[in-house]
C-alpha cells in the first residue's frame, strides 16, 4: 500500500473498523473510502457491485459484520449465519471482480473446535466440533477464511484472513443484552455504582428512561440494582482481550507486510489454515474479570454468577507465534485497556 492507494474499510464505525480508521489516517494513508450501513447495505448484492464498480477500491479491510455477545450468538442464529454470509460474499466476489490488490477478512477465534488443545493454533481449524452458542457465526467466518484461500488459489487474488481473539475498546457495543462480556460489566457495574450513591441523573441520562422506576425496573431485569450486579454463567470461562486500537495496528501491519503467498511453502499439495491468529496470547477467568472492573470503578456492592446464563467456551487461549514470528505484538495490558475505555465510556 502506498499513502495514497485507495483503501475501503467496510464498518469503519464499528468497535475495530473505527481504529482501522485512526489508525490508517495516523499513518498518512489519505485516500480512504468509507460507507455507513444506512449508505450501503452490504448484504445487499447489487448495490456491492455498483458501490466497487463506482469506487475501485485497490486495497479492502472487511470489518463490517453481524456481532455480538454470547446471548445474541445464540438467539439471532438466523441472523448471524445469514447476515455475515451475505455480507463476506459480496464484497470477497466484488474484491475479486474488481482486481482488488489486497483484501483483509476478520474472521474470529471461535472459529476453532469447543475442545481444542490450549492455546490454540492455525492448523486447529476444522479438527472437531464447535461451541454451540455461537455455531452459524463461526461457520460463517470459516466459510470466509475458505472463500478466500479458494479464490486465492483459483484466481490468483490476495485475500488474507485474520482470527482476532475476543477485542474491546472506543466505539464497542455496550448493549445490555446483546454486547460481549467487557462492555456488558463496564456498563452494568458503573450503572450499579450510580445507583448506589443515589446518582439518578445520570442513570436516566444512560438508559434514555425518564423516571428513576422505569430505570430500576429495566435494571433490575439484566440483575443490576444498588447492591449487585449479575454476572452470567459460572466465572470460570477464560478469556483473552485485545484492545481495538492493537487490533487495528495490527491488521494494518499485516496488510503491509504479508501476501497470500507468504502464507504457504512452494509445491505444497494441499494449501489450508493460511490464516493468522491475532491476540495478546495471555487469558483471564470472567470472574477475574469481573472483580478487575469493580475495583476500577470503585463498586462495593456484591457480583452474582447466574449459572442459567451460559458459559459457551471455557478457554479460547490463542497461540500467536505466527503472528509474533512476523515481529508484531501487542502494547495495551488489560488494566490500563479497562481504565481507558472507562473513561471513553463516561465521556461519550
Ligand atoms: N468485537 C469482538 O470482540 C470481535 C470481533 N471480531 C470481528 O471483527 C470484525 C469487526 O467487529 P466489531 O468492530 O466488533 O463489530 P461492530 O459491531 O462494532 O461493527 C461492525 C460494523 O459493521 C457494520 N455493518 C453491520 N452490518 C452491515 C451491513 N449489512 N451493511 C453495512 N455495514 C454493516 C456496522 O454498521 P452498523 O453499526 O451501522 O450496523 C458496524 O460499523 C467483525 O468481522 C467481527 O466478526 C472478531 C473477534 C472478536
Ligand atoms: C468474540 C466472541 O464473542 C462471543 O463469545 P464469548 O467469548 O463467549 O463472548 P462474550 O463476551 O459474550 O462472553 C464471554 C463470557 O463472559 C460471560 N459473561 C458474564 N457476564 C456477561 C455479560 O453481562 N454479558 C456477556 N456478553 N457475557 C457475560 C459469558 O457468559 C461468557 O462466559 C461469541 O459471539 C463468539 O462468536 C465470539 O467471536
Amino acid at each position: 500500500m502506498n499513502k495514497n492507494s485507495k483503501i475501503y474499510i467496510a464498518g469503519h464505525r464499528g468497535l475495530v473498523g473505527s481504529a482501522l480508521l485512526e489508525n490508517l489516517q495516523q499513518k498518512g494513508y489519505t485516500n480512504i473510502v468509507t460507507r455507513t450501513h444506512k449508505e450501503l447495505d452490504l448484504t445487499n448484492q447489487s448495490k456491492v457491485a455498483e458501490f466497487f464498480k463506482s469506487e475501485e477500491p485497490e486495497y479492502v479491510f472487511l470489518a463490517a459484520a453481524k456481532v455480538g455477545g454470547i446471548v445474541a450468538n445464540n438467539v439471532y442464529r438466523g441472523d448471524f449465519i445469514y447476515a455475515n454470509m451475505m455480507i463476506q460474499n459480496n464484497v470477497i466476489h466484488q474484491s475479486y471482480k474488481h482486481n482488488v490488490k489486497k483484501l483483509l477478512f476478520l474472521g474470529s477465534t471461535c472459529i476453532y473446535p469447543k475442545n481444542a488443545p490450549q492455546p490454540m493454533k492455525e492448523d486447529y481449524l476444522l479438527t472437531d466440533t464447535l461451541e454451540y452458542t455461537n455455531e452459524p457465526y463461526a461457520i460463517a467466518k470459516i466459510a470466509g477464511i475458505k472463500m478466500c484461500e479458494s479464490y486465492n488459489l483459483q484466481y490468483g487474488t490476495n485475500f488474507i484472513s485474520v482470527m482476532p481473539t475476543n477485542l474491546y475498546g472506543p466505539n464497542d457495543n455496550f448493549d445490555l443484552e446483546k454486547s460481549h462480556v467487557l462492555p456488558a460489566l463496564i456498563r452494568k457495574i458503573h450503572l450499579a455504582k450510580l445507583l448506589h450513591e443515589n446518582q439518578y441523573d445520570e442513570v436516566l441520562s444512560d438508559t434514555g428512561f425518564s423516571s428513576i422506576e422505569e430505570a430500576k425496573t429495566y435494571l433490575s431485569s439484566f440483575g443490576v440494582s444498588d447492591s449487585g450486579v449479575e454476572i452470567w454463567g459460572s466465572g470460570k470461562p477464560r478469556r483473552e482481550f485485545l484492545w481495538s486500537k492493537d487490533m487495528a495496528d495490527a491488521c494494518v501491519f499485516i496488510m503491509e507486510n504479508r501476501d497470500f503467498k507468504d502464507t504457504f511453502s512452494e509445491g505444497s499439495k494441499e494449501i489450508r489454515n493460511t490464516h493468522i491468529n491475532i491476540g495478546t496470547g495471555e487469558d483471564i477467568s470472567i470472574k477475574e474479570l469481573a472483580e478487575t472492573i469493580k475495583t476500577i470503578i470503585g463498586f462495593e456492592g456484591e457480583l452474582h454468577y447466574n449459572t442459567n446464563k451460559p458459559d459457551g467456551t471455557l478457554r479460547k487461549l490463542t497461540d500467536v507465534s505466527k503472528l509474533k514470528a512476523l515481529g508484531w505484538t501487542y502494547k495495551m495490558n488489560l488494566e490500563n485497556g479497562i481504565k481507558e475505555m472507562y473513561d471513553w465510556y463516561r465521556n461519550k
